[in-house]
């Protein structure tokens, strides 16, 4: 069963720039949603009309089985959403805003006493209690944000970029904390992240956007399955030669997408073998420097460089 159903969604700004752009995607019930895109791709606009913030354009939203533009405030009380930046009072204790949060959603005292005790133990925040919630560190605050957000017990939580700047210990935790918001709660995360490898270790499902539009949908296995096998990886002594032949390499037709990364060229090819070959061939007829090529297997990264490229568009190539 779906709880997000959207549907040709677009959203075009008064200054003209259409952040999106027709898409489409579903997300499960009890599922971890994650959504990757480059700057700009147009994810906190879909993150403000999801939860009501900002009013789309065109296309169909439904939530819940709701329609968000018809019934916003139904669909307001079965989501929570915790931004990018910190929402907790720093002039209130732990407790206090927890509190705070149950009376903002109307959530019965008692319900709510016993609801914020489970969340305090859950999330190991019970040894914070006593200190000022100012003298927290960033990655307890972001804790302490996302407990406050489950108190009214969200159907569907939305979560932009929630482990953005942390250090691998406190993104650690808030992966646990995730994965305990899904399985313990059932509540559906809906998450946007930077952190490819975040994505690939958290999500049942992953939608790589660009320009407004999603370019692929599916589980961290299908989509490594979309280039594996059929990928050459040519390392060059620098980024511009590297870049300086992917360019030749494009032009050449027999490319079906590339990218650059650092000092090398990814190339993804009908038949590793045969274009190892070939290439190999070209670069050492055509007298090109190289410090070496090798067939690669693809990991999520490789996924989403190909498809959304650094400028290019091949990625509409794969669009489902
Ligand atoms: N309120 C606004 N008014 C006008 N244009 C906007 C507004 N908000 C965003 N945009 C533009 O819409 C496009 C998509 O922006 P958006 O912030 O949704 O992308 P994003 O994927 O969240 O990017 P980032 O990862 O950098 O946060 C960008 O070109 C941006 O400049």
């Amino acid at each position: 069963m779906s709880v997000i159903e959207i549907d040709k969604l677009v959203k075009e700004y008064k200054n003209g720039v259409r952040a999106l752009d027709g898409l489409s995607l579903k997300v499960n019930s009890g599922e971890i949603f994650s959504l990757l895109g480059p700057n700009g791709a147009g994810k906190t606009s879909l993150i403000n009309i999801l939860t009501t913030y900002y009013k789309p354009t065109s296309g169909k939203v439904s939530i819940l089985g709701k329609d968000l533009c018809r019934e916003p405030d139904r669909v307001r009380r079965q989501i929570a959403c915790v931004a990018q930046r910190i929402s907790i009072d720093e002039h209130l204790s732990l407790m206090e805003n927890m509190l705070f949060q149950s009376r903002l959603y109307k959530v019965d005292a008692q319900l709510a006493e016993e609801r914020i005790n489970t969340l305090i133990d859950s999330f190991d925040l019970s040894g914070y209690l006593k200190y000022p919630t100012a003298s927290y560190s960033g990655g307890v605050k972001r804790r302490l944000d996302i407990a406050m957000n489950m108190v009214s017990s969200p159907v569907i939580l939305f979560l932009d970029e929630p482990t953005v700047g942390m250090d691998v210990e406190s993104r650690k935790a808030m992966w646990k904390m995730m994965l305990k918001i899904r399985d313990e709660y059932n509540t559906s995360i809906f998450l946007t992240t930077h952190y490819l490898e975040e994505a690939d270790q958290l999500s049942d499902t992953i939608c790589i956007m660009k320009n407004g539009k999603e370019l692929v949908q599916g589980s961290p296995g299908s989509l490594r399955s979309y280039t594996r096998q059929d990928m050459l990886r040519i390392t060059f002594s620098n980024a511009e030669r590297g870049k300086k032949y992917k360019d030749v390499f494009d032009d050449t037709g027999f490319i079906k997408f590339s990218s650059v990364r650092d000092n090398s060229v990814l190339l993804g090819v009908d038949d590793s073998r045969t274009a190892f070959t070939a290439v190999n061939k070209w670069l050492l007829d055509h007298d090109v420097e190289f410090r070496g090529i090798e067939i690669v297997e693809p990991g999520l990264e490789d996924v989403f460089l190909a498809l959304t490229g650094s400028g290019e568009d091949r990625g509409e190539e794969w669009v489902c």
